[in-house]
């Protein structure tokens, strides 16, 4: 799979490849509406001989227009998981526009002429309600407009679960509220953060469940705080974990910063500094401030039983 950024409009004439199968929208999680988009554009381009391409933006449009203005976005899929999943689909080229003030500012028709049409299109692909400006201007019917006789335009209807849009913001409405299975249903797959190991303040081993920090990077979005059973990949393995995003209440007074701490079944190897993922199944419960270490060590063992269970049960 090629990656290339594009900064509009000094590095337009470079792109001079075949007619292109091009999938457009920020795909911030690539949940299954996004897949049904880009498998379209998959299929196309096989039917035709042409290459799939995805076009997509470097930061999420609301960085520059939106309420979160200039704030730190947390993405569903920061920059390199969604490459990861592109490559997954089987994309051929990925495009990653500059959403800089300059390229905001193109009129509906500027983006048609001078950014688009130097992309070399066959068939632009995009879901019903794709905007490429202003939502009232820019929308999937004035682009048929103005692609006439130049690209075909496929649109995809929308794609609903039991009523609900399948959307970015769906997803990220049910981790702020720990519905994980609805979640992963309409990802179509367990939801990830990843991170590197690093050293917490070592009481967990003196609980008799040693954790596994993981500094997740603050462009990933967690789930809500509170306990969660998980799965972890360690080398190349999937190992079962329980899990909580908290503050470590018990401890401090509740003043500690939030921590992803894993603890792992079954295991007792020194992982400090290497990569993990963390793949999030079902919540468990919320953080609890412990009147004593005892009562943390009693719940962590149910917990553990809970985790148990919810393995043995697959
Ligand atoms: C599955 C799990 C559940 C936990 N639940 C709680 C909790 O309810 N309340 C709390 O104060 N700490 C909870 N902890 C955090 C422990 O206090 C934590 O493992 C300990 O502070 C270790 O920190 P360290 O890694 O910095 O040594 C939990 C940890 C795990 C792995
Ligand atoms: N449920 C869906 N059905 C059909 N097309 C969709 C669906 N969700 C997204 N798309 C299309 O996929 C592309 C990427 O969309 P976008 O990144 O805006 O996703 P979204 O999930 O709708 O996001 P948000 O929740 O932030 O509005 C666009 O072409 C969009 O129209």
């Amino acid at each position: 799979m090629k990656v290339r950024k594009l900064i509009f409009p000094q590095q337009m004439e470079i792109i001079n490849h075949q007619p292109l199968i091009l999938a457009a929208g920020f795909f911030d999680g690539l949940h299954l509406g996004h897949q049904n988009v880009i498998g379209t554009a998959i299929r196309l381009a096989r039917i035709k001989g042409l290459p799939a391409g995805v076009l997509t933006f470097d930061r999420h449009p609301s960085v520059v227009f939106g309420p979160q203005k200039g704030a730190n976005y947390q993405y569903l899929s920061a920059p390199k998981r969604k490459l990861e999943l592109f490559r997954n689909l089987g994309v051929d080229i990925v495009y990653i526009a500059q959403f800089d003030r300059e390229f905001s500012q193109l009129t509906p028709p500027e983006f048609v002429d001078k950014f688009l049409m130097s992309l070399h299109l066959d068939t632009l692909v995009a879901g019903f309600d794709w905007t490429f400006g202003p939502k009232d201007l820019a929308t999937m019917k004035q682009l048929k407009i103005l692609a006439a006789n130049r690209f075909d335009i496929v649109e995809i209807p929308k794609l609903q679960l039991a009523g609900e849009k399948i959307s970015s913001t769906n997803v990220k409405k049910y981790l702020a509220q720990h519905q994980i299975f609805q979640a992963n249903l309409f990802l179509g797959y367990n939801y990830q953060n990843s991170g590197p190991v690093v050293h917490g303040r070592a009481i967990g081993r003196t609980l008799g469940f040693p954790t596994a920090n993981v500094a997740v990077a603050a462009d990933q979005l967690l789930p809500a705080l509170g306990v969660y059973v998980t799965r972890i990949l360690v080398d190349d393995c999937w190992y079962p974990a329980m899990t909580q995003i908290g503050r470590n209440l018990t401890f401090n007074q509740g003043q500690n910063p939030v921590t992803v701490e894993a603890n792992i079944l079954n295991f007792q190897q020194d992982i400090y500094g290497q990569n993990v993922r963390l793949e999030w199944l079902q919540y468990l419960r919320g953080e609890i401030a412990f009147a004593n270490k005892q009562q943390l060590i009693a719940q962590l063992q149910q917990d553990q039983l809970a985790t148990r269970k919810y393995f043995e049960k697959k």
